[in-house]
């Protein structure tokens, strides 16, 4: 179980969070919604341990441990991973080595995944991680590295960003493979149309988790009452529901 218990945390000026609750278990997936800058990119560098996140209040429990002063490299360690918004490049590295950790993870299980994630792999795993992939190719090799190593924990932001229906439905798939392996999946998104995909929904506004549960009653929440709620056209003054 990975919990956020009652986290505070400033970036510059802005008090991003003011007593944030989260609650996670294995084998499932979660939703982490909310309107642009309410902060959820931010939980996920929080969970992290990325430098200039770490809580000025409040801690991070995972397995009943403290890991509030566990730094990046101590998180990863211990299965929490983040797979970026935007996939990233490695010029010079094929996809058979970045998959396969330089021989250390098996080659017939990158040669699985790739093809779990639409990829044949004997069209990809000797191209390199560069340019000359498409955004969505990058983002789908990017998904079967997470499944390579099964982690524990893992924060997708924004998988949906930037790729058609079929790199999404993929996304999906590795989601639910890794829920069904066990781990906890944590998905950042504004798209409430993946919602029959999480089994937990929390709403991020004004500092902490403003509504959570089951995903249709969070989605009937946002959709009826965020639009109407002058909070961000006030600069977060005024909260109406
Ligand atoms: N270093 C910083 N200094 C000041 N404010 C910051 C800093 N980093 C982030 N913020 C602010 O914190 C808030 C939360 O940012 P975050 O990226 O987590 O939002 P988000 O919910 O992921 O937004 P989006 O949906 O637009 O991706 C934003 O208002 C952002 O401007």
């Amino acid at each position: 179980m990975l919990i956020v218990d009652n986290v505070y945390l400033t970036l510059g000026h802005k008090e991003v969070f003011r007593g944030l609750n989260l609650e996670f278990n294995e084998g499932n997936i979660y939703g982490l919604l909310g309107q642009n800058g309410a902060g959820k990119s931010t939980v996920g560098y929080l969970l992290m341990g990325i430098e200039n996140y770490f809580p000025e209040k409040g801690q991070i429990i995972f397995d009943k441990q403290d890991i509030t002063g566990l730094d990046i490299q101590g998180r990863a360690r211990k299965g929490i991973t983040l797979a970026w918004q935007e996939p990233a490049r490695f010029e010079g590295i094929t996809v058979h080595d970045f998959l396969t950790l330089g021989g250390r993870y098996s080659a017939k299980k990158a040669v699985d995944l790739l093809e779990l994630v639409g990829l044949p792999a004997e069209r990809y795993l000797k191209r390199e991680l560069n340019d000359s992939l498409s955004g969505g190719e990058r983002k789908r090799i990017e998904m079967a590295s997470v499944m390579m190593i099964e982690p524990r924990v893992v924060i997708l932001d924004e998988p949906d960003s930037g790729i058609d229906y079929g790199s999404y439905e993929k996304v999906l798939d590795v989601a639910r493979y890794l829920r069904d392996k066990g781990s906890i999946v944590i998905m950042i998104t504004h798209n409430v149309n993946i919602f029959d995909n999480l089994d937990y929904v929390y709403l991020i506004c004004n500092g902490v988790a403003y509504r959570e549960g089951e995903p249709d009653d969070v989605r009937y929440f946002y959709e009826h009452q965020c639009d109407r709620c002058e909070y961000l056209k006030t600069g977060g003054d005024s909260l109406a529901y």
